[in-house]
């Protein structure tokens, strides 16, 4: 079932026309469907259930506060990258106790707000990362839950951006060194070593890479164990990725199941998921409206009110997500657009070769956009940055206001 469809040919966000959204809200608008939301992280969670584990949504997908928060009253756990996200979670109201705190480059200022916090555990990404959580938490009179992050070299087969587990990446421990640099975490004073995880890229489409990835995983738990180590959770990462055109990733149930198959017999080890963009990408849309329609010699163009500041993933992967418009109008004859926004940039662009039938004025929906969409979003151009919205069946929440211009120069000051 889609929250986001068609009733008398005019999109719908659960029971909302959207129609009505960008006339109250204006355009860009990025829109979320809660039910959505929930659906797909109770996809994770129930094909688990016969598992010990715990779903940490990856906040990174959609940090937004009223996101968070649907997630929080489900029960989810959190996976953090920054102080700032680590702010975002408490002020959703998530709990605490179920926050892993990932990333290579953590501050000391950040691993004391995180120890102060009681997270779950540190995803530990290095050697000298090790130390410098070793080092706070002494100065804090306490003992950090670590976990190791496993490059565990394996292909992904995603983009080169979004692949995070082979060695020539900057992310993790290789897996020819772990037991070294556990013998080491081990021997620290201020650290519990309480788990293993990994992160092996964004939007892959196959279960293979991931089962592989967790083999290689539960191969060191074992010789850990042999050599006295016990650890009590094993974290996937994230990774799992959508439907944007024609990929067919295997559904969330599936893709649980397929892990969950492999912990069978070692109920004592908490399976961890970090999934972002599974959950947050097709929760969303974001509106946007033709300003004009202009016909090259060589193009036409679709001049929209949306551009790279607004959603950048096209104009950096190269990323293709689905074009529609708000209101269908199956009388119109389509022509092929690129579909670009007002910035200064050629490569400036929503979408290329799309065929739309449409005029000045229409309203277009950019599907998939619930996952790296707001997140990324920059005032580039100074442009205001789009609201946000929640829509839980037929009301409407404004989880994030538009910014105005004197938003875009706070805390700059002119010389006198
Ligand atoms: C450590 C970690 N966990 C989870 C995620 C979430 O990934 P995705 O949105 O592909 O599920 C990421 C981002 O790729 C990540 O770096
Ligand atoms: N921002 C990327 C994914 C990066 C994943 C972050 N670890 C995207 O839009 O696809």
């Amino acid at each position: 079932m889609d929250y986001f469809s068609y009733k008398h040919h005019t999109l719908h966000a659960e029971d909302v026309n959207v129609n009505d959204l960008a006339n109250q809200y204006g355009t860009p608008l990025y829109v979320y469907s809660r039910a959505t939301l929930e659906r797909h992280w109770h996809a994770f969670n129930d094909a688990l259930a016969d598992h010990p584990h715990l779903i940490c949504y990856a906040v990174k997908a959609n940090s937004n506060i009223g996101v968070l928060s649907v997630l929080a009253k489900l029960g989810s756990g959190f996976d953090i990258v920054s102080g700032g996200e680590l702010a975002r979670v408490i002020e959703a109201g998530g709990d605490m106790s179920k926050v892993v705190f990932s990333g290579v480059g953590k501050t000391p200022e950040e691993i004391e707000f995180a120890l102060n916090q009681n997270i779950h555990c540190f995803n530990v990404e290095s050697e000298p990362e090790l130390e410098r959580i070793n080092d706070v938490a002494g100065r804090l009179g306490k003992v950090a839950p670590i976990s190791l992050r496993i490059n565990p070299d394996v292909d992904a087969k995603t983009h080169p951006y979004i692949s995070t587990g082979l060695k020539a990446n900057k992310f993790g421990i290789a897996r020819e060194r772990a037991i070294e640099v556990y013998t080491l975490a081990h021997s620290l004073p201020n650290l519990n070593v309480i788990g293993m995880d990994c992160h092996i890229g964004s939007q892959l489409t196959d279960t293979g890479p991931f089962v592989d990835a967790l083999d290689r995983l539960l191969a060191l738990v074992d010789e850990l164990a042999g050599k006295g180590i016990e650890i009590s959770h094993l974290d996937v990462g994230g990774g799992l990725g959508v439907t944007y055109k024609d990929e067919t990733p295997p559904h969330p149930r599936e893709y649980a199941q397929a892990i969950a198959a492999k912990m069978k017999g070692r109920e004592h080890l908490t399976l961890i998921m970090e999934p972002g963009r599974a959950i947050a990408a097709n929760a969303g849309i974001m509106l946007t409206k033709v300003e004009f329609v202009k016909s090259g010699e060589e193009k036409n163009f679709a001049i929209v009110d949306a551009a790279m500041n607004d959603l950048i993933r096209p104009s950096l992967y190269s990323a293709w997500q689905a074009i529609i418009p708000v209101t269908e109008h199956p009388d119109r004859e389509t022509h092929t657009y690129d579909v670009v926004g007002p910035i200064c940039e050629t490569g400036d662009f929503i979408g290329k070769d799309r065929e739309l039938a449409i005029a000045s004025g229409d309203l277009l929906a950019v599907r998939s956009a619930g996952a790296y969409g707001f997140v990324m979003a920059s005032n580039y151009n100074t442009r205001c940055r789009p609201a946000e919205i929640m829509v839980d069946k037929n009301t409407v929440h404004v989880v994030r206001e538009r910014e105005i211009l004197k938003d875009l120069w706070k805390g700059e000051h002119k010389l006198t």
